[in-house]
């Protein structure tokens, strides 16, 4: 029998040991623009290692999941860091999990709401995007070079996610 995962909400302090939650903090928060705009400042860094490296940014465009969904793998780039933030709304999922020598430990799961993005540190194990409910375009910031930036993980059992 498949270990469930349950949902949990996703606060800067849960996630704090896998990156950042980009949102708005208003403790991150200086009026520019005379007034005009608020800025939210530094919520996150891009990190690009290696050969060649550089940042850049992406849209990708999810597919909603379906449920139950059975995690089967999980992934980490060692070159470089990688956030999403959803440009179309919607709430999301965000599967982390710790390393333990060299491979992923049990994830967690966090719902993410629609004005709620992450940024994963280099090197921390994620799951591939995981949209909920309906298509969403997410702006993404990471990493291109040489190199290779993908290491996968595939478990022995499945983790099971019920319902998102
Ligand atoms: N492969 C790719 O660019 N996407 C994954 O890294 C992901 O985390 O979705
Ligand atoms: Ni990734």
């Amino acid at each position: 029998m498949a270990e469930q995962l349950t949902p949990e909400p996703l606060t800067p302090e849960a996630f704090a040991p896998f990156g950042s939650v980009i949102e708005a903090d208003p403790a991150a928060m200086r009026l520019i623009n005379g007034g005009n705009t608020e800025r939210y400042h530094a919520l996150a860094e891009a990190e690009a290692y290696g050969e060649g490296a550089r940042t850049i940014l992406n849209i990708f465009r999810g597919s909603p999941r379906t449920f139950p969904y059975a995690v089967t793998m999980m992934e980490r780039h060692p070159l470089g860091s990688q956030s999403f933030s959803p440009l179309s709304g919607g709430d999301w999922l965000v599967l982390v999990a710790p390393d333990e020598a060299g491979r992923p430990g049990r994830p967690r799961v966090f719902r993410a709401r629609g004005d709620q993005g992450v940024n994963y540190r280099a090197n921390v194990w994620h799951h591939p995007l995981m949209t909920v409910g309906k298509t969403t375009d997410f702006l993404v910031v990471d990493r291109a070079g040489e190199g290779s930036n993908l290491e996968e993980f595939f478990y022995d059992m499945p983790f099971l996610i019920a319902e998102p």
